[in-house]
């Protein structure tokens, strides 16, 4: 029978969203047993370091989450059939990239990662389990899982009825650098489930899990396809805020309006809120691109081409945003950065955090470096290689975009660099200072609060003059720095 209280849970994936969400709820229901298993061995060994510095991802107070419940009911293992076998029910945590290859490509979410772990699980199961979609999926993909579950062939020797399963979706909202002041109070939490009474059993264990710490009121349930087409959902309407006020970053740039003072006066506005409308350089990250990519592939695939093409324009903007600040740099500088040393401040998508998918930086890079740029960057959290590993990655795996397509037009189309090149122009530094030093300008990528607090006049002085700043997140102080005698440019500030 499907339970409708567990004691025993697991997880499937140890990454960004595995390992903060299962070590919130050991922290937060010491009477259950979480398991987060993954087949990283590298990964786990992180997440079982004792040096809780080197835990594998970087977020502000998750260490003391991780120290209070691990090895007491927290643990990290690569035993994942151990920890399917023993739990009663199953997180799916894995990534679900865009495909990069075949039907989809360039679109579609790839599943290969779910599907594997719901064979595995129909493989070793043999008790009645709630398998949990924590994944961002495509809508209708409980359906695939519930499939490939009802599909396992009975086992002649087992004395046990065969097992039962039932599938909820569990989407996370949880943002990198706030994650786990986002998993304590979330805004809701979204539960979907069958209909039927295995699915209301196993809406109720799970609701019960969250209300340990969650009000009852913010703990939302709703039929399974509603709860995953929400995800989806959110992703794109927050992303499209930002497409929109980066939009009219550039039409104030024109014009010689202030898109913060903009944003500001149309945020006061309840209707519109001050949330998320902030300009930059445009957005990063492993999620939102990615999933308004699977939408545009949905409406696609059901025959909506309008409404897959007003969602494709959030990320088309997105590539312009990014392909516009690198553009700026290079017309101020003269009308070419080759052999010029630019100073990144930033690497990482956003503030407090490790993580560098779909940041922004890599795609201004690898635009200077067409150019022949010298890149110098510094950042406080990301490693060395990653730097590298982004590069190198974005070579082979250039998406075919209108924006980039646009470029094709005016000039050749970006050329393949090889790693020698890469690591030949592109130098990490560890300390900001060192990477600024006889710069020709810097760029600020990423809005970590360290960068405000610098000394800009011991950078200004060492700099080769004039002095260009180009603030792609509006987090410098323009008076200072104008005082001192630097050329600073903001996005969307004319
Ligand atoms: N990163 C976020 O902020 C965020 C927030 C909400 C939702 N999501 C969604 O959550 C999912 C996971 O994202 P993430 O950022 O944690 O990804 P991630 O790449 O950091 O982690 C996924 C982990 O799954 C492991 N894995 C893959 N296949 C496996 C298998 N068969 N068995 C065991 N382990 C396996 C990988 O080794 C990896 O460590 C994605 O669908 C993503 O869209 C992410
Ligand atoms: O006003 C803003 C807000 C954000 N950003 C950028 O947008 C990107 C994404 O930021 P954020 O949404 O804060 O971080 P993520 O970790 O990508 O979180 C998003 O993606 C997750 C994965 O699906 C969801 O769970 C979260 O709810 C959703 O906010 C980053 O590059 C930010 O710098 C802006 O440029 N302007």
């Amino acid at each position: 029978m499907i339970p409708n209280k567990v004691t025993n849970i697991a997880c499937i994936g140890a990454g960004y969203v595995g390992g903060p969400t299962m070590a919130v709820i050991a922290q937060k229901c010491p009477h259950i047993k979480v398991t987060v298993v993954d087949i990283n061995e590298k990964r786990i060994a992180d997440w079982n370091d004792i040096d809780l510095s080197k835990l594998p991802v970087y977020e502000p107070g998750l260490d003391q989450v991780v120290a209070e419940s691990r090895d007491r009911n927290l643990f990290f293992s690569t035993d994942v059939e151990g920890a399917i076998r023993e739990a009663q029910m199953i997180f799916i945590s894995v990534n679900t990239p865009t495909k990069t290859y075949g039907i989809g490509k360039g679109m579609a979410a790839d599943l290969k990662y779910v599907e594997l772990c719901a064979r595995q699980i129909a493989d070793v199961a043999t008790e009645d389990k709630i398998i949990v979609e924590k994944s961002t999926l495509p809508v209708r993909t409980a359906q695939a899982i519930r499939t490939i579950m009802n599909a396992a062939p009975a086992r002649p020797n087992s004395p046990s009825p065969a097992p039962r399963f039932t599938v909820l979706s569990n989407p996370e909202f949880l943002a990198e650098g706030t994650a786990v002041k986002d998993l304590h109070n979330p805004d809701r939490v979204l539960i979907g489930g069958e209909e039927d009474e295995d699915g209301q059993r196993a809406i109720e264990a799970l609701a019960t899990i969250y209300a340990n710490w969650v009000p009852g009121e913010r703990i939302l349930t709703t039929r399974i396809w509603s709860s995953e087409l929400s995800k989806l959902t959110a992703n794109a309407f927050l992303a499209q805020r930002i497409s929109s006020i980066n939009a009219l970053s550039a039409l104030c740039e024109k014009t010689g309006a202030d898109v913060d003072e903009v944003a500001h006066a149309i945020g006061t506005d309840s209707r519109i809120g001050p949330k998320f409308l902030k300009s930059s350089v445009g957005f990063g990250g492993s999620c939102f691109q990615k999933d308004i990519l699977n939408l545009v592939y949905l409406c696609r695939h059901f025959n909506l081409p309008e409404v897959a093409d007003y969602w494709e324009q959030v990320v088309k903007l997105n590539d312009y945003q990014k392909q516009r600040f690198a553009k700026q740099i290079i017309d101020t500088l003269f009308n070419t950065v080759s052999g010029k040393k630019i100073a990144f401040l930033g690497w990482a998508f956003k503030k407090d955090t490790n993580d560098t998918r779909e940041s922004a930086a890599i795609y201004v890079a690898d635009e200077l470096l067409q150019d022949r740029a010298e890149i110098h960057i510094y950042d406080p959290k990301v490693p060395t290689e990653r730097i590298y590993a982004d590069l190198e990655y974005l070579q082979q795996h250039r998406r075919p975009q209108a924006v980039i397509a646009d470029r094709a037009k005016q000039s050749d189309p970006p050329e393949t660099l090889s790693s020698e090149a890469i690591r030949r122009l592109v130098h990490v530094h560890k300390t900001p200072y060192a990477a600024m030093e006889q710069a020709h300008a810097i760029a600020v990528l990423t809005e970590w609060d360290e960068f405000r607090t610098y000394d800009w006049q011991k950078i200004y002085d060492a700099m080769r003059k004039p002095a260009f700043v180009f603030d792609g997140r509006n987090i410098l102080n323009r008076e200072e720095l104008n005082n001192i005698g630097f050329e600073l440019q903001s996005i969307g500030r004319g």
